[in-house]
C-alpha cells in the first residue's frame, strides 16, 4: 500500500469513529482537560467541529503537544488564479496549532489564536492529494503559548509552514 493510500485508509478509520459535525457545550469544555477534550472529539463521544465538514478535513491524531489533521484540497478549496486558496492552508493549520496547544492545557483553561504566520511554500491542487498539517507546541506559559505546524503530502512534500501565537485564559461559566 502506498503511503498515499495509507493515509487515505487511516482517515476513512476515523471518519468512522466520528460523531457529525457540532459545537461540544461550555459544560463538556470545561470540564475536560484539553487532551481529553480533543480524545472525546476523536472517539466520537463529543462532536468535531462545523469547519472541519466546510472544508472537509478531520482530526487524524492527537497527543500531548502534538495534533495532526488531514484533508484532500479538491475543486471546491479553489481561488481564482487555478489553485488551492491560501485560506485551506491557514485554516488547517490554525486548527493543527490551536489544538496543539488546546492539548497541553488543564481543565478549565481555554486558549484563543492571537497571530497566525503562515509561509506559502509550495501551491496546493486538486492532484495534491491527502495533505497532514501537524502542530508542536513550542512553549506554553500561564498566558500565552507558541506553536509551530506544517503541511505535507504523503511523500513527506512541504507546501505550508505556520507559527501561531495563543492566548491562554480562564473559561468563563456558561450564561
Ligand atoms: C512560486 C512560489 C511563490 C515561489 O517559489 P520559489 O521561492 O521560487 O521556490 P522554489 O523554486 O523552491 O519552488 C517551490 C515550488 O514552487 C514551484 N514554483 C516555482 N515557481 C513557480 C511558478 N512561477 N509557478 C508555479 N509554480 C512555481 C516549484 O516548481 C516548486 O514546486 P516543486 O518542488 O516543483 O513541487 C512558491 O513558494 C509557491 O508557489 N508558494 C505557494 C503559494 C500559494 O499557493 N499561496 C496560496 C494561494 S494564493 C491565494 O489563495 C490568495 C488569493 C486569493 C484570491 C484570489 C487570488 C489569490
Amino acid at each position: 500500500m502506498s503511503n498515499h493510500e495509507q493515509w487515505l485508509a487511516e482517515e476513512a478509520a476515523v471518519r468512522a469513529r466520528l460523531a457529525p459535525p457540532g459545537v461540544a457545550t461550555r459544560e463538556q469544555l470545561s470540564s475536560r482537560s484539553g487532551a481529553d477534550f480533543l480524545a472525546a472529539i476523536s472517539a466520537g463521544e463529543l462532536p468535531p467541529p462545523p469547519i472541519g465538514a466546510t472544508l472537509d478535513f478531520i482530526p487524524i491524531s492527537a497527543e500531548p503537544g502534538r495534533v495532526v489533521f488531514q484533508g484532500t484540497p479538491g475543486p471546491q478549496h479553489y481561488n481564482p488564479s487555478g489553485a488551492v486558496h491560501g485560506g485551506y492552508a491557514a485554516t488547517l493549520l490554525d486548527s493543527a496549532v490551536g489544538c496543539a496547544v488546546h492539548s497541553m492545557l488543564p481543565q478549565g483553561k481555554g486558549f484563543t489564536t492571537l497571530e497566525l504566520k503562515v509561509n506559502y511554500i509550495r501551491a496546493m491542487t486538486d492532484q495534491t492529494g491527502p495533505v497532514r498539517a501537524e502542530g508542536n507546541v513550542i512553549t506554553v506559559g500561564g498566558q500565552v503559548a507558541v506553536a509551530e505546524g506544517r503541511i505535507t503530502d504523503a511523500n513527506g512534500k512541504l507546501y505550508a509552514h505556520a507559527t501561531t501565537t495563543c492566548l491562554i485564559f480562564p473559561i468563563p461559566p456558561a450564561k
